[in-house]
């Protein structure tokens, strides 16, 4: 079976209460239901978490890739700042989809660099809580070809 780590940063936590003409009103608590529920049509495992501790999302990232298990990253500010995620998704080699609630590109300058981008297998942003359902989508997507090619007969 395939399991994803579903990863948030900083501020996620405050989802429904700050700034909802950004991020909206859907709590974190409503899109890890949400996650959970597609992950289960999906036949996905998944594991749900939120820390505001850069340290923690690195620990995190590297137990996903020691466990063989993918990842969906909504880093908040860190993605605009973090070297350690980023080398923690290069140097543990786990299959990473970044995601976003907001289309940070049609945001402040500093938010269109993130250094976590060219070490994922690609970015969903401007989706609201669907980022995650499409982030999650693409990484299962993803780990799926890989083992197809890895292990052709069993496929
Ligand atoms: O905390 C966040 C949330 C965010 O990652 C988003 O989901 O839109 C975008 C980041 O720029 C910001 O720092």
């Amino acid at each position: 079976m395939i399991t994803v780590h579903v990863l948030n940063g900083p501020n996620l936590n405050l989802l429904g209460q700050r700034e909802s003409t950004v991020y909206g009103s859907t709590t974190l608590v409503e899109i890890e239901r949400l996650v959970r529920e597609k992950a289960g049509s999906m036949g996905a495992a998944i594991t749900f978490r939120q820390s505001n501790h850069e340290g923690h999302l690195v620990d995190w990232i590297q137990e996903a890739g020691a466990q063989g298990a993918g990842v969906v990253m909504n880093a908040g500010a860190y993605t605009h700042t973090s070297i350690a995620l980023r080398d923690a998704i290069a140097g543990s080699g786990v299959p990473t989809v970044e995601v976003h609630l907001s289309n940070v590109h049609s945001r402040e300058g500093f938010r269109h660099r993130s250094l976590i981008a060219p070490v994922s297998l690609g970015v969903i942003c401007g989706f609201g809580p669907m980022s995650y359902l499409l982030g999650l989508d693409a990484v299962h997507r993803a780990m799926v070809e890989r083992a197809k090619q890895t292990n052709p007969s069993k496929h």
